[in-house]
């Protein structure tokens, strides 16, 4: 039996929490000597001198600080790849892939990860990699952090344990989580599930966070409230511990003769959060017309250009469509910004079939895509009365930075590579003697 966790609710607040009475400390972050003798540690998640709306910051109090670790050796890791690419190789056609297979062989989070696209420049802190896991084994002994990129992690089947150094979060399918860059962490399969698979968005640029709501008002769409991070929880155990670091695209690995969990209290905003994507307050049309996806952003990560992303969050939730007089599938188009996306359970609206829960799709930059054929004929036909779209949960990865699909996508036999044939029967109807 696993035990539910306690969190604290609100994005991005200033959090307070301890794990023993009185080890916070009181009134400054630095004292002299800290409670229960613990060291102080600053994580920062954003320059000393962001404005104070983007300033992110943690003050840990821990057992042992994490400088206590012995050097770093390069470690293989074949499966992931990091932007810019040795040989990129984007191209215009548009892609699909079936569920990454779960493993067979032990594997745990780690060995688990497999790359699917990448754009931007790691280094820079812009792009971002997009990568699918499945895993069946717990990290036990192993640990990781990332120092390239957040990682906003998808869940699409079984439940994950996130064991932070600022505490646990359970997370599962249609939940997601966010572990900022930098914070250590390992993961676990929740209780009842042998094996889990998911995505993940590693975010090399600024900090996922909520959209401005513009004439929307002070609520809707995705609200602050339900959003939560962890309470502290710490390991006070020694062992030969290895520490995974994500550093400049490659991986590294030291050891510890103690868990990097050790964190007794801490204070701050730069702390892990979940989201239950079953809270988001869905906003779309109730006269005509198909909205622009934006209206479904959950979380943004800004870019340097005003409203032109790094990358968007989007959902497709359940929700009720009731447009008159339209065409409501997501419409044909060709779009500035390259779209990932994959589904977490039931069908996506645009596509009859061949998109598949834990499949994935890519669209990059002024790729033509759109409704498959079968879609376009029913819905061009389909009695427009309010119909409930219950059975959905697809998202989007929307950036602007065009997506480059790493070599093991592109050669994967669960790829399907006649995925530009679902829209081969879409024959002309034009007769220009009949409007
Ligand atoms: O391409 C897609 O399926 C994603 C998408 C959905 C939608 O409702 C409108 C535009 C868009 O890019
Ligand atoms: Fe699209």
């Amino acid at each position: 039996m696993t035990t539910s966790l306690d969190y604290q609710c609100g994005f991005r607040n200033h959090f307070a929490t301890e794990a023993l009475p009185g080890a916070l400390p009181q009134g400054q972050n630095s004292p002299q000597r800290c409670p229960y003798g613990l060291y102080a540690e600053q994580l920062s998640g954003s320059a000393f001198t962001a404005p104070r709306h983007h300033n992110l910051r943690s003050w840990l109090y821990r057992i042992r600080p994490s400088v206590v670790q012995s050097g770093y050796e390069p470690l293989e890791m074949g499966k992931v790849a990091t932007s810019p690419l040795d040989n990129p190789a984007a191209d215009p056609n548009q892609m699909r892939w079936d569920p990454a297979p779960l493993p067979e062989a032990p594997t745990d989070f780690i060995d688990g990860l497999l790359s699917v696209a990448v754009n931007g420049d790691a280094d820079a802190q812009r792009g971002c990699g997009v990568h699918v896991y499945a895993f069946n084994r717990d990290m036990v002994e192993r640990f990781f952090y990332n120092a390239d990129g957040e990682l906003l992690i998808v869940p699409q089947q079984g439940g994950l344990r996130l064991r932070t150094e600022l505490g646990e979060l359970d997370v599962s399918g249609g939940e997601i989580a966010v572990i900022p860059r930098g914070v250590k962490f390992q993961v676990r399969l929740a209780a009842d599930c042998d094996a889990a698979r998911g995505y993940i968005c590693e975010n090399y640029g600024m900090p996922l966070e909520l959209p401005g709501l513009g004439p929307i008002g002070a609520n809707g769409l995705a609200n602050p409230r339900d959003f939560e991070s962890p309470v502290a929880a710490y390991e006070d155990r020694e062992g030969d511990i290895e520490l995974v670091a994500k550093f400049s695209g490659h991986f590294w690995t030291t050891r510890l003769d103690h868990s990097p969990l050790d964190v007794v209290a801490w204070h701050g905003n730069y702390a892990p959060y979940k989201y239950d994507l079953a809270c988001f307050n869905t906003i779309n049309t109730v006269s005509f017309d198909h909205p622009d996806p934006s209206i479904f952003t959950v979380l943004t990560s800004p870019s340097d250009t005003d409203g032109m992303a790094n990358i968007d969050f989007v959902i497709f939730p359940p929700r009720w469509m009731v447009a008159e007089h339209t065409f409501r599938p997501p419409w044909f188009h060709r779009n500035l910004m390259s779209e990932f996306m994959g589904l977490i359970h039931g069908t996506y609206d645009a596509k009859a079939e061949g998109f598949r829960p834990g499949g994935a799709s890519l669209h990059n930059c002024m790729s033509p895509h759109g409704p498959d054929a079968e879609t376009f004929e029913k819905a061009s036909t389909a009695e427009l009365t309010p119909q409930h779209l219950g059975n959905t949960l697809a998202f989007m990865f929307e950036s602007r930075y065009v997506f480059h699909p790493t070599k093991a996508a592109l050669d994967a036999d669960f790829r399907q590579r006649d995925y530009v044939d679902v829209w081969s029967t879409l024959r002309s109807h034009f007769d220009p003697t009949t409007r």
